[in-house]
């Protein structure tokens, strides 16, 4: 199926924040109960619509373990967004954020797209990291906030779509420039040129 992009993403965060169960229920709109720990990385693909066009979204996971970091390091690099994620349950995968955060700018775009994720909302009796907290550290940090649930599939779609979505008009605005972004491509009617003549041939049609 043809596209008018193709964006690349990478999940990054600790191990067991749920990275994994967010992508298969985006992908499949499955949940695995299980901890399948992930080795090195693993892939998944969905095309989205924004903007009345399909956005093809590629989409690397990677392992949150620290041994695996020198791999996943690799992946780093053309990507166009990113998906931040830590566990609402757990304290420390919080804490952790600042790190992932300063290991995806000195190897990724610094145009990288980020959207920070407060996984397993549906956890509200044993959450420990409150929604304020995790708006505060994504306005103080320039990434975009969502709190999740891939068991209940809350806001997963949402997350993948909104940062496509903020890629996009990036594009459109001039901010991001396709051209030099290894993480964006422009399908065979895509393009930030050929999408305004298509808006100009409905214009005038
Ligand atoms: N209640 C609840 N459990 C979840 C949610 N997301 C994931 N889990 C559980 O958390 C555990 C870890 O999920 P994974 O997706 O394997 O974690 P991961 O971040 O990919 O872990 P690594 O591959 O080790 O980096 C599993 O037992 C999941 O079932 C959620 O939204 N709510």
């Amino acid at each position: 199926m043809s596209y008018a992009y193709r964006f690349k993403y990478i999940i990054i965060g600790d191990t067991g924040v749920g990275k994994s169960c967010l992508l298969l229920k985006f992908t499949d709109k499955r949940f695995q109960a299980v901890h399948d720990l992930t080795i090195g990385v693993e892939f998944g693909a969905k095309t989205i619509t924004i903007d009345n066009k399909p956005i093809k979204l590629q989409i690397w996971d990677t392992a949150g373990q620290e041994s695996f970091r020198s791999v996943t390091r690799s992946y780093y690099r053309g990507r166009a967004g990113t998906l931040l994620v830590y566990d609402i349950t757990r304290r420390e995968t919080f804490n952790h954020l600042a790190s992932w955060l300063e290991e995806a700018r000195q190897h990724a775009s610094e145009n990288m797209t980020t959207m920070l994720i407060g996984n397993k909302c549906d956890l509200e009796d044993k959450r420990t990291v409150s929604t304020e907290e995790g708006e505060q550290f994504a306005r103080e940090h320039g990434l975009i906030f969502m709190e999740a649930s891939a068991k209940t599939a809350h806001n997963v779609e949402e997350a993948f779509v909104e940062t496509a979505a903020t890629i996009y008009k990036r594009i459109q605005d001039g901010v991001v420039d396709e051209a030099n972004e290894p993480g964006i491509t422009p399908g065979p009617f895509g393009g930030k040129d050929a999408s305004s003549s298509q808006q100009r041939r409905g214009c005038c049609g």
